[in-house]
């Protein structure tokens, strides 16, 4: 059986290094050479393409045209048959994750006044309409549920709908329906993969298309909306889940191994490292791994190892925490957690993640699921640009300009003199005296 990767930084070429800031997502070509197929079936079939591709990829026997869309006596089966408990906990979670978001919430307008009687600021208006994906292929995501619908149901989408892979026999997972109804969304559509993302882009006959899509996907939908990203607003970048544990002195190895595991379960294209700058603690992580192992899935074992044994994953030891900050910071995981005793010690040495989870009592799982900032987030070294998915994301800015008779004439003296600089004869003529015969008092 292959081992979990065990490496020393400061041993690595720079070629070494190098291959460990790679994802599964840097080389998509495999996805982008077979998507464009289903992105064209989609246009031209539209729901004929949607009910095929669920057939054939989902198992989705039964989907027809008339299904795709999830009926109100499916939401009703949902609410009566999912766990009494399982449905608690997606109304605690969205209480959390919308208390979190209202935060994120502008007021609709803002105006500052930058010179005496001339005033400048933005404007908010919600995005007319937007497609929320969430995955269902290696497991279902109440919790993508959640995290896309309450931000964009707090920006006030007038027209939203998810978008999901039905299940084998047709249907929608009913923690998903549960989720999409109590975050307050009526729209779900049982199309996945990346014949969503066209369908959303394009429209089918059952399918009203939207300006913008967002949510985290497979390698399917990363590459179909890279594709589509001429026609519609793919959002941020989230791809398959990765994280980094560091873990400093202050923790045990165990500790650091199991938290290593919850990104790493994902898939086998996840991304999962322990970075520590303790041989201790990187020598129990190691032995502490096959007990862990033994309490999971065997499907979720056979996803973390590939994960910790492959290319994208495993233990990284560094001399020092200024090489382990470095090597964060140039990784830009999308999920970091700081597993210290003293956390807020290392957070101002972070300057590229996308989610900081502090200290013992912040395993990853809670930031997935239920503590309030959003889980979706971006994958690929994304972190360096991208933050997680806000209500801003829902949101369309645009600037108001007012500038009062009083305030006219030094504005419009300014602006004359770099008109004419850059050459423009009629910009600088609607500020010039020529204006003044047009003008009131
Ligand atoms: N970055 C984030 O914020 C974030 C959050 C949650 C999950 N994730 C990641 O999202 C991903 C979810 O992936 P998933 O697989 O569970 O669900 P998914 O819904 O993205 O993918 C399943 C779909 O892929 C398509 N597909 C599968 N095999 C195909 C084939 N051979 N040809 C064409 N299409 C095919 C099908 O349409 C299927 O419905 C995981 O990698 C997970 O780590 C990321
Ligand atoms: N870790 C995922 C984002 O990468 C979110 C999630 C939801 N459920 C489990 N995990
Ligand atoms: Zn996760």
């Amino acid at each position: 059986m292959a081992e979990v990767n065990f490496k020393v930084l400061s041993e690595l070429t720079t070629e070494g290094r190098a291959e460990l800031l790679k994802r599964s997502e840097t080389d998509l070509s495999f996805f982008l050479e077979r998507v464009p197929a289903i992105i064209e079936a989609v246009r031209t079939e539209g729901d004929a393409a949607l009910v095929r591709f669920g057939i054939e990829l989902d198992k989705a026997e039964g989907l027809t045209a008339g299904t795709l869309k999830a009926s109100e006596a499916e939401f009703d089966e949902a609410f009566a048959t999912l766990d009494p408990k399982v449905t608690e906990a997606i109304r605690y979670g969205i209480e959390n994750i919308r208390s979190f978001h209202e935060e994120q919430r502008p007021e609709p307008m803002f105006l500052k006044e930058i010179r005496p009687g001339a005033f400048a600021g933005d404007r908010f208006l919600p995005i007319d309409s937007v497609a929320l994906y969430v995955p269902r292929g290696k497991g279902s995501f109440p919790s993508v549920t959640m995290m896309t619908s309450v931000p964009a149901v707090v920006a006030g989408v007038p027209n939203l709908a998810i978008f999901t892979p039905p299940i084998p026999g047709g249907k929608v997972d009913a923690a998903t329906l549960v989720a999409a109804r109590l975050a307050g969304v009526e729209t779900v559509y049982k199309a996945g993969g990346a014949q969503a993302v066209a369908a959303a882009t394009f429209g089918t006959q059952t399918i009203k298309a939207a300006h913008k899509i967002v949510g985290p996907g497979s390698p399917w939908v990363v590459a179909a909306k890279r594709l589509l990203a001429g026609h519609i607003d793919p959002g941020l970048p989230a791809g398959p889940s990765e994280s980094i544990i560091f873990a400093d002195e202050t923790v045990h190895g165990g500790l650091a191994a199991m938290d290593l595991l919850i990104e790493a379960e994902h898939g086998p294209d996840s991304s999962a490292w322990l970075v520590t700058n303790s041989r201790r603690v990187a020598e129990e992580a190691l032995a502490a791994l096959p007990g862990h192992w033994a309490n999971m899935t065997p499907q979720r074992v056979e996803f973390s190892r590939a994960v910790l044994t492959g290319q994208t994953g495993g233990i990284l030891l560094v001399e020092t925490l200024d090489e382990a900050y470095a090597f964060i910071n140039d990784y830009a995981p999308e999920h970091l957690q700081l597993l210290s005793e003293v956390p807020f010690e290392h957070l101002g040495k972070i300057t590229a993640a996308a989610e900081v989870l502090m200290g013992p009592h912040t395993p990853v799982s809670i930031g997935n699921f239920c503590l309030g900032p959003n889980c979706v987030l971006p994958t690929s070294r994304g972190a360096r640009t991208y933050g997680p998915l806000a209500v801003s994301d829902f949101l369309r800015r645009s600037s108001v300009g007012y500038v009062t008779r009083p305030a006219y004439a030094e504005l419009a003296a300014a602006a004359k003199t770099l008109a004419d600089y850059e050459g423009f004869s009629s910009h600088a003529n609607a500020v010039s005296p020529l204006r003044d015969q047009y003008l009131k008092g």
